[in-house]
């Protein structure tokens, strides 16, 4: 698959510009050639396995590691020429947000506030509405110490805020938060493009939540961004290769129906899965939850995919029925990030 071209916001001056963007480390290039725009007040995930160059991209975009070649704009400048004024302008969440343990919420954003020169009253202010806006209000005099994981990383997201960014980069936001924490971080940062225009960079290996906030992604292998896109256009592109994939729900099922499926024409794989047994975390949970409701229903429910080079909807549902199968649901599947993810990164491949 070839990179898209950038089409979001077309026309509007990228607030993130990487032009051939390169970095090599020893014998290796961590960063090989890499043409990127992000328009402002877009949320662009960083997608990609381990040693696939993300970090080394961010560090370049932070102007704490020079490139080898081509070049960076970050807010227009060039982030090895003007470090602070860049540092100023992008915020940047790790994995781990370190704090002063045995501060309070309210005291490490004023220590912030004050590493980044604000006046102490206008601090204040900002730290209080910050707290407010990241619902930890009330959590504001308690010692960090014995804050929550899902607290921390809202205390992070306020602390990267409190010098009013342009840019915000997160790096596995929700890593370790619990599914409610979860949605509550993903809001905010969704709440933050669109209302206040903040542009955000979100890398993160939980596909599922980066196909509900993202506006495009960028998949990264080997140094290289080898496709660039919005979620519903990139997965357009794997329905080109003539792949359908047809998922069913169905009660009764046994090997002589995985047998018979198998054994229609255009058919290339069946995958078969307990509907109890689904990931509370894939795409396939939503149907799972749809054909089986309830605990009882899902140990009986099998939901069945079956890979073709065509629609075999009919064939498969009439030889559900023949073979004695109860079919409860029936649709083509729509693609999504992990199936893209699980075609280019763990296929190693580029198309
Ligand atoms: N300081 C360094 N010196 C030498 N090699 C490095 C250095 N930093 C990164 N690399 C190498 O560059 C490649 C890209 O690493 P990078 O950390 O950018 O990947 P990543 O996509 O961020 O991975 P992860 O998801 O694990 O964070 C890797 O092979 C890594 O070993």
């Amino acid at each position: 698959m070839e990179a898209t071209p950038w089409t979001a916001s077309a026309g509007a001056e990228p607030i993130i510009e990487l032009k051939g963007l390169k970095k090599r480390y020893g014998e290796q290039m961590a960063v090989n050639g890499l043409d990127l725009h992000i328009a402002k007040g877009e949320i662009f995930g960083l997608l990609g396995p381990n040693g696939a160059g993300k970090t080394t991209t961010i560090l370049m975009m932070l102007g704490l590691t020079e490139p080898t070649g081509g070049s960076v704009r970050v807010c227009g400048l060039d982030p090895a020429r003007n470090p602070l004024t860049v540092k100023r302008r992008v915020g940047y969440m790790p994995d781990d947000v370190g704090f002063y343990e045995d501060r309070t919420a309210l005291d490490n954003l004023m220590f912030t506030a004050r590493l980044n020169r604000i006046p102490s009253a206008q601090a204040r202010q900002l730290a209080d509405r910050l707290l407010e806006r990241v619902g930890l209000a009330e959590a504001r005099d308690k010692k960090v110490g014995a804050f929550s994981r899902g607290m921390r990383q809202r205390l992070g997201i306020a602390d990267v805020l409190i010098k009013q960014p342009d840019i915000v980069i997160l790096d596995e936001p929700t890593l370790g938060i619990d599914p409610e924490g979860v949605r509550e971080l993903l809001r905010l940062i969704r709440e933050l493009s669109r209302q206040d225009g903040l542009t955000v960079l979100l890398s993160s290996h939980h596909l599922h939540q980066v196909q509900q906030i993202c506006d495009r992604v960028g998949l990264f292998v080997r140094g290289e961004l080898i496709a660039q896109g919005d979620v519903p256009s990139l997965a357009r592109q794997l329905d080109q290769d003539g792949t359908v994939t047809v998922e069913l729900a169905v009660g009764g099922w046994n090997d002589r129906l995985a047998e018979t499926l198998a054994s229609l024409p255009g058919v290339k794989e069946v995958r078969a899965e307990n509907a109890s047994e689904i990931d509370s975390e894939t795409g396939a949970a939503d149907a799972a939850q749809i054909a089986a409701p309830t605990t009882e229903d899902a140990v009986d429910t099998t939901l069945v995919a079956l890979v073709c080079d065509r629609d075999v909807a009919s064939e498969a549902s009439a030889a559900i029925v023949q073979g004695g199968g109860r079919l409860l649901a029936m649709k083509r599947k729509q693609y999504g990030l992990d199936d893209i993810y699980h075609r280019y990164f763990e296929g190693g491949t580029r198309a």
